[in-house]
């Protein structure tokens, strides 16, 4: 646009642009009556002999122009007078800025966690303390959980004790489908530092997201605190068995942080199904005569 040429309110083009440093088509730019978009607008269209009037209300309606003129940016100068957002506006916005988020949370994390598996493989740094980690990961796994439950169940003589078990395996088996059902859908894949030899797997445990480990670490670990009469000396044990198992999962290069982070928060929020849904000889007798029948 050339400079010496007046815009219909009588201003210099030059004094508009001038006034404000920033991008034009930026959202800092504000959304004042002058904005830069409205005097091309009018000028263009005067010169192809549009009617001003209609020219401004198509430009208002321009995508360009309405970013300019978002609220957050006009807040910050000093002509604040936003025009209203039409409703779709906002939806188009928000996502914009919760993806930049997201984005930003899933790059530190893969940071995060590429930084703590240092134990992803014999040559990693702290390589020597894989066969350990692998130890704490057979304490934490399915099947040994499964089968230590089942045994103690059949070695149980009071009713108690059976009731208490029966709760166990069926927390156990619903965590297993949670899991099961989460990392199907979300198929995220695993670290590409992982060495996948884990001691058996399903077919979902090629995906990471939710790390099972974590979510029965914090789903077992509370529910033993809950139900099992423990010297505080052991409770601390079993809060730090869960962390540092849970951890593990991070240096062995098995899950990235936010696997473990939202494992911990699904298994603490699946105990809380199970106590919900506890079962007794009184809501579901059929299992407890089935059991003793055996
Ligand atoms: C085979 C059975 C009964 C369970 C599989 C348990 C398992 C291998 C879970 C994967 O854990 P992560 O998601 O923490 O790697």
């Amino acid at each position: 646009m050339a400079s010496p040429r007046r815009s219909v309110e009588g201003r210099p083009l030059g004094a508009s642009v001038s006034s404000n440093t920033s991008n034009p088509g930026s959202p800092a730019h504000g959304g004042g009556s002058s904005s830069r978009f409205e005097f091309q607008s009018l000028l263009s269209s005067r010169a192809a002999g549009v009617d001003p009037t209609s020219a401004r209300l198509r430009a208002s309606e321009s995508p360009v122009h309405r970013r300019g003129s978002f609220p957050v940016a006009a807040a910050g100068s000093s002509q604040a007078s936003p025009p209203s957002l039409p409703e779709e506006d906002r939806i188009d916005l928000n996502p914009s800025f919760l993806g930049i988020a997201l984005r930003s949370l899933l790059a530190i994390d893969l940071w995060l966690s590429k930084k703590l598996g240092v134990c992803a493989g014999e040559s990693s740094s702290w390589g020597s303390v894989r066969p350990l980690m692998k130890l704490l990961e057979i304490s934490g796994h399915g099947i040994t959980w499964l089968l230590g439950t089942l045994y103690c169940l059949c070695r149980s003589d009071s009713w108690a004790g059976r009731e208490v078990l029966m709760n166990l395996l069926f927390a156990l088996l619903l965590d297993l489908l949670v899991v099961a059902l989460i990392k199907g859908l979300v198929r995220r894949p695993r670290p590409a530092h992982n060495q996948m030899d884990m001691f058996v797997t399903l077919s979902v445990d090629k995906y990471s997201f939710p790390s099972g480990h974590a979510t029965r670490a914090s789903l077992v670990s509370r529910f033993i605190l809950k139900h099992l009469v423990l010297a505080i000396p052991l409770r601390v044990l079993v809060v730090l068995w869960a962390f540092i198992l849970g951890l593990s999962r991070v240096m062995l290069g098995r899950h990235n942080v936010t696997d473990v982070a939202f494992g911990f928060f699904l298994g603490y929020m699946q105990y809380s199904i199970v106590d919900y849904c506890w079962l007794s000889p009184h809501n579901a007798p059929v299992l407890f005569i089935l059991w003793n029948q055996q």
